[in-house]
């Protein structure tokens, strides 16, 4: 088990070490002297309200359990496991199932079917979905067969709001992974007699399922097996017409005049007395279950709290609101909150996965700051669907042929922009999006990152090529793995 407070100082230390080394490699250059601040430990914020300037952050970490709002899981007999006590083997039938989780190639029950790091939401569906699967009508006889032929593993999504107040609050997604031969789906099949006998029909799935998600007030149940979908949704839960597997959230971000204009974000309603508030905006999400969406609900909103008041900084230095191009977007959690912040002229984000762009797009509109759409907000949004570095390189192309040319660079080229934010996946930013941050106009740029040692690799080209580390945090991204996020903020020619 990894020591959270250890791993946080060593993230530190590691850190420290690499800049202070190329700090010293750039000793050459006088005027681009790399310094070395103090590097902030953030504490994930609870699901509660937050309001607390980042520099106010204490150092400790916050409680390890109930941060993860996705959550998979192996399913397997009891009779699989011989190392469990003979009471407990007792107290089973030995075909009941139980989670399991996969640990360095081990395959580890979970004796009391409690995950301790899953949220409260996934805690409650964890114990209620597998009541109803052990139940059974008669002796011997589960009552939900069809359900749990050929079930191997589960994985649970919910909201980032997961019921601090109320277990039952949020969307809660289920899906079940069906090994071979699967689901039999005799409605569409031309030949029925391919079915084998343990084989699971459709029709039965969902005619269980949609019991289990009303009686475990899941909000929906999805089947995946070998070329077949299902899904059965929450008839009590769902809203009219709602038939689709999203996650919705709303956050709520807020300025304090006492606190010097600084941003808040929380899950709740600001509920300080109204003349400690300059201003209060809701942001509303749709994610889809299939799509990335952070699993850390408190990594999110403190990393949220820092890029707010990183850019208030940010736009405290500048003559005018600053322009802002950001990559790897996803689904727009970042892009909403910096949209409706009122900080930014205008924001063009990019990301590669489709139904991230469409969802992207879908929360500009929800959010009113969609490029092009009526009654929109401070700042537009344009959203682009493409890869970072092919969009990097044709930007430098462009570039390049306008120098070339003797014109102007377009005021609309991505070079142009004053702020850069990556949020790249853990293998860290493309060579050519490292090239577009460094020729390009940005005078800052923010780096979020969920791989050390990418991120390590990019600040050595990024400070080599201009940029200093203005300022950086780390935050534990989940306890008891050696896994941690990093929020960075360049400044190109910085004076620390
Ligand atoms: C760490 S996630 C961050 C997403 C978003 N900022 C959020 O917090 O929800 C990284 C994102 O980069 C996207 N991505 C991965 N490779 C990409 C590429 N080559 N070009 C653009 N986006 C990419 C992924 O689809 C994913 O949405």
């Amino acid at each position: 088990m990894v020591d959270d407070n250890k791993k946080l100082s060593t993230a530190c230390q590691e850190i420290h070490q690499r800049l202070t080394a190329i700090s010293q490699r750039l000793t050459s250059q006088p005027d681009r002297a790399q310094t070395v601040k103090d590097i902030k430990v953030l504490t994930a914020a609870s699901t509660s309200q937050i309001y607390s300037s980042h520099d106010e952050r204490s150092t400790s970490n916050a409680s390890n359990e109930g941060y993860r709002c996705k959550c998979a899981f192996q399913l397997t007999p009891v009779s699989s496991f011989a190392c469990i006590n003979q009471e407990d083997q007792n107290a089973k039938s030995s075909h009941d199932l139980m989670y399991c989780i996969r640990e360095h190639g081990v395959i580890i029950p979970l004796q009391d079917g409690i995950f301790p790091p899953a949220n409260r939401r996934i805690r409650h569906a964890m114990v209620e979905l597998l009541k109803s699967l052990n139940r059974k009508q008669s002796n011997d006889i589960y009552q939900f067969r069809a359900m749990r032929n050929n079930l191997t593993s589960l994985t649970f999504v919910t909201s980032w709001g997961d019921g601090a107040q109320n277990a039952l609050f949020g969307d809660c997604h289920v899906t079940l992974h069906y090994g071979p031969p699967g689901i039999f789906n005799a409605s569409t099949s031309s030949d029925s007699t391919m079915a084998t006998g343990n084989q699971c029909n459709a029709s039965n799935w969902e005619e269980e399922s949609e019991q289990i998600c009303n009686e475990c007030k899941l909000s929906s149940l999805t089947a995946r097996s070998k070329g077949i979908k299902l899904t059965a949704f929450n008839s009590l839960l769902a809203q009219e017409g709602n038939k689709d597997c999203i996650i919705h959230d709303d956050i709520w971000i807020t300025t304090y005049t006492q606190q010097n204009d600084i941003f808040g974000v929380s899950l709740v309603p600001p509920t300080l007395q109204s003349t400690c508030i300059t201003r209060s905006v809701k942001v509303q999400y749709q994610k889809s279950t299939e799509a990335f969406q952070h699993p850390n609900a408190g990594v999110m909103l403190s990393s949220l709290h820092w890029i707010l008041n990183t850019l208030s900084w940010i736009v405290k230095q500048s003559a005018v609101k600053p322009s802002l191009l950001e990559m790897y977007c996803g689904c727009g959690a970042h892009t909403i909150p910096c949209a409706k912040s009122g900080l930014l002229s205008e924001i063009v984000a990019v990301e590669l996965d489709e139904r991230l762009v469409a969802a992207c797009r879908n929360n500009c509109l929800l959010n009113n700051c969609l490029q092009g759409e009526n009654g929109c907000a401070e700042t537009e949004v344009s959203v682009y669907k493409g890869d970072a570095a092919a969009w990097a390189k044709k930007a430098l192309m462009s570039y390049k042929k306008q120098k070339a040319n003797g014109s102007t660079i377009s005021n609309d080229s991505a070079m142009n922009f004053d702020i850069l934010l990556v949020d790249p996946p853990r293998e860290g930013l493309d060579k050519t999006v490292c090239d577009l941050a460094l020729k390009g106009q940005f005078k800052y740029m923010i780096y979020i990152s969920c791989g050390r040692r990418a991120l390590l690799r990019d600040l050595e080209t990024l400070c080599a090529g201009g940029f200093n580390v203005a300022d950086l945090a780390v935050i534990d991204l989940f306890p008891g793995t050696d896994a941690v996020e990093s929020l960075v903020l360049l400044e190109r020619g910085g004076n620390n």
